[in-house]
């Protein structure tokens, strides 16, 4: 038995032809932030997707271990079954159900009472007027920066074990952005490993720990503002793939 949440090993990904994802291995622990950065391309979209089990993305070496069974196959309703989350980078929009009714969606084969109170809750945790949206429907009439603050309510409500966060502060404003660390901390108060994705600094001074990818490798991981000082004076701009030989040369890695 291990007390890790999460466990990546070795994972290899293949897309095209290419490799996305390169040998990674990673662990989360419950209740911990463990934060994704590195440039546009790297692969932090891809191993979320693999991490969900995602069609097409299968790796083609590798493990994932998540509460210690093997779930490298599985499918992505299994894993969601078991307490994994994703929030996507352009969320879905459930087109024509009331936010009442979106959120209740979530908790649906789970025990959970959907109270009033609760669904109250969970909106104004991510700056959204309960009032004012409830009875709302969820369509195009919604901005981009409330659908992915409601879909981040709805996640909370759930209270998985593991929640992926792809940018969540992409495209919501410096009032909502405070908001979405609260949710991140209300995440590590209820027991819930995050693997947040970011390019942002507000959302790494969350984190616990950072892991900087390089073309679907980890190059470096610790303490996030360190990791992410490496990133901005020593990778940009990239010279391409000298750094990678010069961190591997330097023992670093
Ligand atoms: N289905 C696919 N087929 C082929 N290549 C793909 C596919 N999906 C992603 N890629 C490539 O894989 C690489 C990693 O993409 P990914 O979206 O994971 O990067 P990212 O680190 O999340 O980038 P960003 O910071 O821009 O969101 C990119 O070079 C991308 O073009």
């Amino acid at each position: 038995m291990s007390d890790q949440l999460l466990q990546i090993k070795n994972l290899d990904l293949v897309l095209d032809n290419k490799k996305i994802l390169d040998d990674l291995t990673l662990e989360v622990d419950s209740g911990y932030v463990c934060a994704l950065i590195g440039p546009n391309g790297c692969g932090k979209s891809s191993l979320a997707y693999t991490l969900m089990g995602l069609e097409g993305y299968s790796p083609s070496n590798g493990q994932v271990l998540f509460k210690d069974e093997e779930i490298t196959d599985w499918s992505t309703q299994s894993r969601a079954q078991k307490g994994m989350t994703l929030a996507w980078q352009e969320p879905a929009r459930f087109e024509g159900v009331t936010v009442r009714k979106f959120l209740s969606l979530g908790l649906e084969g789970q025990e959970k009472e959907v109270t009033e109170e609760k669904l109250q809750w969970a909106l104004n945790e991510v700056a959204i007027n309960p009032r004012k949206y409830l009875d709302r429907r969820v369509d195009e009439t919604l901005s981009g920066g409330e659908r992915k603050r409601i879909e981040l309510a709805s996640i909370l409500l759930m209270e998985p074990d593991l929640v992926i966060l792809d940018e969540p502060d992409s495209g919501v404003d410096v009032v909502a952005l405070n908001n979405i660390s609260d949710v991140i901390n209300d995440f590590k108060e209820q027991g819930t490993g995050v693997v947040l994705i970011t390019h942002s600094d507000e959302m790494l001074d969350l984190a616990d720990e950072a892991a900087l990818i390089c073309e679907g490798e980890i190059i470096r991981r610790g303490e996030p503002q360190r990791i992410a000082d490496y990133f901005r004076d020593d990778c940009l701009p990239c010279e391409d793939t000298e750094c990678l030989v010069e961190v591997e040369d330097n023992g670093t890695k």
